[in-house]
């Protein structure tokens, strides 16, 4: 029910369990609709996520040439300090590639951020893709800890509800 909800909204979700240092946690992961038509909708979920993966097409100069609106997006509804990494998928599809793999570099150079060329397809780079920016979002979570371990009376340690599937939401 909940899915076929957030489906008519442009929405797919998944949770992925992974663990770090030791620790298992839920990544919660909102596939949003990159098409115009459900922009404003997309975005209006950025507020309050943890990291972002933007994917454009190799093969599609619009989807590449999107991603600085996207960036800026991320910036304005999410804040600065949310971990980004840009992905050039279809990495498959060589012949029909319109994007170098040198203004994917650059441009995931000037934003500071990792890049990856993928293909969903062939399964190439998707998992370090993901733990890189796994990686990057558990190590501000544990960093952050600490901090607000002080205000809570112990049992205090890393806890997989932080990351709570959206089907426990009822
Ligand atoms: N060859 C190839 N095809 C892919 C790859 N990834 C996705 N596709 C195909 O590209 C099409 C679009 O894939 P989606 O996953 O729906 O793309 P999307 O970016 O989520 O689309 P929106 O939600 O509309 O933004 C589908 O036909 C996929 O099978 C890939 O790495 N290689």
């Amino acid at each position: 029910m909940l899915q076929t909800f957030f489906f008519l909204l442009g929405i797919d979700f998944k949770v992925k369990p992974v663990t770090f240092n030791g620790t298992r946690v839920k990544l919660q992961i909102w596939d949003t609709a990159g098409q115009e038509r459900f922009h404003t909708l997309s975005t209006s979920y950025f507020r309050g996520a943890q990291g972002f993966i933007l994917v454009y097409d190799i093969t599609n100069l619009d989807s590449f040439q999107s991603i600085t609106t996207w960036m800026k997006d991320i910036h304005e509804k999410a804040g600065d300090e949310v971990d980004v990494i840009l992905l050039g998928n279809k990495c498959d599809k060589e012949s029909e590639r319109v994007v170098p793999k040198q203004k994917g570099e650059k441009l995931a150079w000037e934003h500071g951020i990792p890049f990856f060329e993928t293909s969903a397809k062939d399964n190439v780079n998707i998992e370090d893709a993901f733990s890189v920016l796994t990686n990057e979002i558990l190590e501000k979570v544990f960093h952050l800890l600490p901090q607000q371990c002080a205000l809570w009376k112990p049992p205090c340690s890393p806890r997989e509800e932080w990351a709570q599937p959206l089907s426990s939401w009822g």
